[in-house]
């Protein structure tokens, strides 16, 4: 079944298979939208393609159900490092697809790092010879975060520009916002980018709709020349969207690499053993509260005491999210061996204090020793996980038609599928 296309938006030309572009900044709620999504009857025959930021990747573990048959992308960031992959994926895809190996594909979305440009990912879609005859860029989808937006508009470039190429804006975690908040960012995103239609979302649930035929990409059944829509307006300082790129400044030169904001870089923690729940929330409160401003994002999977299932941790900035615990342990690199681990993505933060934190989660202290200690502490960030309510993803519960396509690094080097 096709993606149902919301009222008043255009169709993507039918000859050409239709891409999405879902972006947004750093735990913004990309990946939750995702896992409802895969599930939607509509979602048959979408190829998903997940890109992060970081050494390792937690995302694709997230995702429910995946038929892993296509491993695509390598590591790095799809706007930085890995565009080439990129067009060899879509390639690979559309032969296979030809060559009646998989089923037709209706579309591909492409979620990229929450730390992309989305403009050098347009560049890759349009600019390739091959893939711009086969595929057409069809939306731009960026989520924002109710709780975290304003300021990430305010901090971060990768986020104006997120904004600014949006044909559609996703309010993420509304649930957890005031009316007047969400009014006030509802208003700022207007500044940014009065066009693109906003969309409020609660708990990542929004109608697979707002991933179809909304942008100025899909309305001409020609190629277009994305030169021609970043460059001229935005010299001339002319209205129409090329004046967006005012707020995100001039978009790079074709070919040559931009890094991201040169002081995030991200580093992994892995556990050896199983680690006490308690002893750990508490140690993450405390390195939560003590480096708030320099935390931008951490997740992973641990192994904890007395558990068989794998935790998933979730924080955006100072922000703890209620633990969720996986139905089984991954079987695939790097996790096959057993081992917890934690991404921490940080800005501006010193060698010391990242030594500092390994240290510290290094030394957890045991569960009730722990608890003694957080007893009157009201301001630990991650009190909510102290009460220990987990809800258990269940992803072999549901069928659906989605695929997700995991990047290479994830897949045993032997494994027949890990290459296609
Ligand atoms: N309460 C609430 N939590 C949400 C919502 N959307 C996402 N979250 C939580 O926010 C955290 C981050 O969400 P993700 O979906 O992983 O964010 P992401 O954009 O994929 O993150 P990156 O891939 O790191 O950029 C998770 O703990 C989610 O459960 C929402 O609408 N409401």
């Amino acid at each position: 079944m096709p993606l149902p296309v919301l009222p008043g938006v255009n169709k993507a030309p039918v000859d050409r298979i239709p891409v999405t572009l879902l972006t947004g900044f750093l735990g913004g709620g990309k990946t939750t939208l995702l896992n409802h999504w895969v599930h939607q009857p509509e979602m048959a025959g979408v190829a998903v393609l997940i890109n992060e930021f970081g050494e390792i990747g937690i995302d694709h573990h997230l995702v429910d159900t995946v038929n892993d048959q296509m491993l695509l992308l390598e590591s790095g960031c799809l706007c930085c490092s890995i565009s080439g992959d990129l067009v060899a994926a879509l390639k690979t895809l559309f032969a296979r697809s030809a060559r009646r190996e998989i089923a037709p594909i209706t579309r591909v979305v492409i979620e990229t790092t929450g730390l992309a440009d989305p403009v050098p990912v347009l560049y890759t879609l349009m600019e390739d010879p091959f893939v711009r005859a086969r595929y057409v860029c069809d939306a731009v989808v960026t989520v924002i975060s109710a709780t975290h937006g304003l300021t990430q508009l305010r901090d971060f470039t990768e986020a104006r520009r997120q904004v600014v190429m949006a044909d559609r804006l996703l309010l993420s975690k509304c649930d957890q916002a005031t009316t007047p908040e969400l009014e006030r960012l509802e208003n700022e995103l207007r500044t940014f980018n009065p066009h693109a239609t906003q969309v409020r979302v609660r708990h990542g649930i929004a109608d697979p709709g707002v991933l179809t035929g909304a942008g100025i990409y899909g309305k001409t059944d020609r190629p277009l020349s994305l030169g021609s829509w970043f460059g001229i307006e935005e010299e001339a300082g002319a209205v129409g969207e090329g004046r967006y790129l005012k707020h995100a400044r001039a978009p790079r030169q074709r070919g040559v690499p931009v890094l991201h904001t040169q002081r995030v870089s991200s580093f992994v923690v892995t556990f050896e053993q199983a680690v006490p729940w308690y002893g750990f929330s508490v140690v993450m409160g405390q390195i939560l509260r003590q480096h708030a401003a320099g935390l931008l994002r951490v997740k992973g999977l641990l192994r904890l005491q007395g558990e068989p299932r794998p935790q998933v941790i979730q924080c955006v900035q100072d922000l703890a999210y209620p633990p969720v615990h996986l139905t089984a342990w991954p079987t695939d690199s790097p996790f096959e061996d057993g081992r917890g681990r934690l991404v921490f993505i940080v800005r501006e933060l010193e060698q010391a204090h990242i030594d500092a934190i390994r240290t510290a989660l290094a030394h957890l202290p045991g569960d009730r020793a722990a608890l003694r200690a957080s007893a009157t502490d009201w301001t630990l960030p991650t009190r909510c996980w102290l009460s220990r309510r987990v809800s258990v993803t269940a992803p072999d519960a549901v069928g659906h038609d989605a695929w997700v396509i995991q990047p290479r690094r994830f897949r045993a080097a032997n494994s027949p599928n890990s290459r296609v």
